[in-house]
């Protein structure tokens, strides 16, 4: 089992939700790239826990845990003029530090393991050592570290003319804002939680990356995806719904447009043969309802060896979506930038 992803950009989170702090480790990002500081940190705000007062769908599915998730560089960038860093190309290191811990929330759950979360596999694992405040190296705070790395690979993919862009298209079932509102509130109401998908669609990547069997992009773009707390399923282009169509509807029928070989329909998500065909790649990801949750769950307490019924405390997200859509991206963008970095950069 990895503790580091990826091939010639490599990346290690480090840290838990409830130690000091948090951080990530970028070994083999270009010397003398440039990024803004304030363009990753307006990144960072759309994935930070707390409300924000600006959405109301994401203010009613947020955590209460507030946390300003500032990025501190310990090596590996230059400051430069107008809030602009360079890539020294050694190795990178950023972190967060954790202020908003309330480990008293995870008292109970030392003793009690949470249905849905890490609890069960960790305890398995590790026994109750596993069982850490904060749910430790599992929580989604995790995915901070991720998006500091994946929003510099953003910007360094924006620059190549490579957009990613996620947004979430259901939470609960429904796709209507108003509707999810109300689904949102009626969850939280009966405190229990929803789960939801978030579409993404990468425009501008270049051909011929990746290859067959175990080099497929959907195969290291899925590695990437998994690595979020949370996801159960990804699919590209038609994806399931594709394994109902007939060959002839789902086959995309190929063109050529000013000597150029493109797709009329891109059913394949712009992969065929594990290889990027340069239409636009898309895919969704689906993302479980919030594990912890307030009403009655019917579960085991380890120290007594006895079942039990757990109602959870704390300060969680009535729905992870939102704040997912962001870390969607960043996950996205690394896997791309490696892939990418491992064809040859100059194609
Ligand atoms: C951004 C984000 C926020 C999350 N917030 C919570 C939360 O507040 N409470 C919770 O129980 N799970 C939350 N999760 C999900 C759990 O971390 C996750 O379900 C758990 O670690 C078990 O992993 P698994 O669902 O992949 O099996 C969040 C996940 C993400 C990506
Ligand atoms: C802190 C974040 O989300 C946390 C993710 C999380 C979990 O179990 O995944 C549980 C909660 O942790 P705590 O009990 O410490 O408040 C969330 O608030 C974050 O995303 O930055």
């Amino acid at each position: 089992m990895k503790k580091e992803f990826g091939e010639n950009l490599r990346v290690e989170i480090y840290g838990e939700s409830h130690s000091d702090r948090i951080g990530v480790i970028v070994k083999g990002l270009p010397r003398g790239a440039e990024f803004h500081r304030e363009k990753l940190a307006d990144f960072m705000a759309r994935r930070a826990p707390g409300k924000k007062g600006g959405n109301r769908i994401a203010d009613s599915a947020a955590t209460a845990r507030k946390e300003p998730d500032r990025v501190v560089f310990l090596r590996g960038i230059q400051e430069a003029e107008a809030g602009k860093a360079i890539l020294t190309g050694e190795e990178l290191e950023a972190c967060i530090y954790n202020t908003n811990r309330r480990s008293g929330d995870y008292d109970e759950l030392r003793k009690v393991l949470r249905p849905g979360h890490a609890d069960l596999g960790a305890y398995l694992k590790e026994g109750p050592e596993g069982l850490r405040p904060g749910g430790g190296r599992f929580s989604g705070r995790m995915t901070a570290p991720m998006c500091i790395a994946g929003g510099i690979a953003l910007q360094l993919l924006a620059k190549k003319g490579i957009s990613v862009h996620a947004e979430y298209t259901e939470i609960g079932g429904k796709s209507e804002p108003k509707e999810i509102e109300q689904a949102l509130s009626r969850a939280a109401e009966e405190k229990d939680s929803l789960g939801g998908i978030v579409s993404c669609r990468v425009s501008g990547f270049p051909v011929g990356v990746g290859g067959a069997l175990y080099e497929g992009l959907e195969g290291a773009i899925a590695s990437s995806i998994f690595a979020i707390p949370a996801v159960k399923g990804i699919e590209f282009g038609s994806g399931f719904e594709g394994s109902r169509m007939r060959g002839s509807e789902n086959n995309d029928p190929i063109l050529l447009r000013d000597g150029h070989l493109i797709t009329e329909t891109n059913n394949a998500g712009g992969i065929n043969g594990g290889i990027s065909n340069g239409m636009d790649i898309e895919f969704r990801v689906a993302f479980k309802p919030t594990p912890t949750i307030g009403c009655e769950q019917r579960t085991v307490n380890i120290q007594e060896m006895k079942e039990t019924v757990l109602c959870a405390g704390g300060r969680h997200d009535v729905c992870v979506v939102p704040r997912a859509v962001p870390v969607v991206e960043a996950a996205a963008a690394l896997v791309l930038l490696d892939a990418w970095m491992g064809e040859g950069d100059e194609r």
